[in-house]
């Protein structure tokens, strides 16, 4: 399964991994009580960490990781009003997918190791389903997409592993044949074995497993939300998302140019909302040493310390599945953001699958094949629809 190849390529990497030591946050935190988790302890391990004090956001490095969250958008040919990549993005572009072929390229490849097996597809919502685009709530999948989805679903067990608020993500896909898992994989709604039992019922009444690692986390993410929301109300385009486990702050629509917070006015500094929207979360998580900072596309995601990802939510849906102990699985997990690495690394680790990572642009990546963007998200789930088609015709 193993592509070599021993170019080097030039990569736009991702914003440096906010570390605990470069945020100031110490790597342990005071320990609390799982007693009571109304599932496996095997599956969480809680990371300790000292309280201690945050740096400044300019010097740990919050602000250079906000300014390179999302790939830049295309340059503009005047002249005829389109965007296009120029010659250098392409060539470092074509550079990046010797080490990431495109899946599509690639299919028949992906298609032939997949002959005989069970594939098992974990997809990621927006930037992979959905495109990106300023107003989250208008993130919406096109129904071309949504059919091949479903189409998806009818061949192999499909499942949605969002960082949005698992209910959001249900009304925005609509599918009830998939499994969901929302707020990063904090919040699995998967299917019932015999090894686990019903604990609930989704929209249509069917019985459905809940698994919610970071259950006792709720008041405090919704405390949090709430004084986000009221400390980002002078920051003009921010916006703040209540995730149920975890909570988004948006600066895609926040002026990167000047603003003056009365912080650093005071400071006699002229600064860009961009330091006053890292400052308030950066305040606000002052106060909860339980919580971390994570980033997304030009977003702040403050969640639990908790060590659960969107790994392990793949992990728990094999084993939910019955697939995890089973040789004869292909697990393929398409997403384009820094918390799907996640993901594409526990697949790297079982040999047993691949990552896909969707980007127009090169990004230090465990995903082993690559695809621009979600038209090429929909052609490759169609081609692998087609495929089964076929292979059940003979
Ligand atoms: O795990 P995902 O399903 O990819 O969710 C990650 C975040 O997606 C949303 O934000 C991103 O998409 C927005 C709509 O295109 C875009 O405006 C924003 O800049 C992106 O970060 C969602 O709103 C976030 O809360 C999710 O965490």
């Amino acid at each position: 399964m193993e592509l070599e190849t021993n170019h080097t390529a030039p990569v736009l990497t991702d914003p440096a991994p906010i570390s605990k030591s470069r945020l100031g946050i110490h790597s342990s935190l005071l320990p609390y009580s799982q007693k009571g988790a109304p599932f496996p302890s095997k599956y969480i391990t809680i990371p300790r960490k000292k309280p201690g004090k945050l740096d400044d956001v300019r010097s740990n490095g919050w602000l250079d990781a906000m300014k390179s969250s999302s790939p830049p958008r295309k340059k503009l040919n005047k002249d005829f009003n389109v965007e296009v990549p120029s010659d250098d993005t392409d060539n470092a572009y074509l550079s990046w997918m010797l080490k990431h072929p495109s899946a599509l390229n690639y299919f028949e490849c992906i298609s032939n190791f997949a002959r005989n097996k069970k594939i098992a597809m974990f997809l990621d919502y927006d930037g992979t389903l959905s495109p990106i685009v300023d107003d989250p709530d208008r993130a919406l999948m096109s129904d071309a997409m949504r059919g091949t989805v479903r189409n998806v679903a009818k061949y192999f067990p499909t499942a949605i592993i969002s960082g949005r608020n698992r209910d959001k993500v249900y009304d925005l896909v609509g599918l009830t044949e998939l499994y969901y898992a929302g707020s990063h994989g904090m919040d699995i709604m998967g299917p019932v074995t015999n090894t686990n039992n019903v604990n609930s019922t989704d929209q249509q009444g069917k019985e459905v497993k809940l698994f919610q690692p970071a259950k006792e986390f709720l008041p405090m993410i919704d405390e949090v939300f709430r004084t986000l929301v009221e400390n980002t109300k002078g920051i003009k385009g921010a916006k703040v998302e209540n995730h149920k486990f975890c909570a988004s702050v948006h600066y895609r629509n926040v002026d990167e140019k000047f603003g003056l917070s009365v912080w650093l006015f005071l400071a006699s500094l002229l600064a860009t909302e961009l330091v006053n929207i890292a400052q308030c979360v950066h305040d606000v998580l002052k106060d909860y040493p339980r919580l971390r900072l994570t980033h997304g596309r030009k977003v702040l995601e403050v969640r639990p310390v908790i060590d659960w990802n969107k790994g392990k939510a793949v992990e728990f849906l094999l084993e939910s599945l019955g697939l995890n102990v089973r040789d004869d699985v292909l697990s393929i997990y398409i997403g384009d953001d820094k918390t799907d690495e996640d993901a594409f690394k526990v697949l790297k680790k079982r040999n047993r699958g691949y990552g896909i990572l969707v980007s127009p642009v090169p990004k230090e990546t465990s995903a082993f094949y690559s695809l621009r963007e979600p038209a090429e998200v929909m052609e490759f789930l169609k081609a692998l629809v087609r495929w089964k088609e076929q292979v059940e015709d003979k």
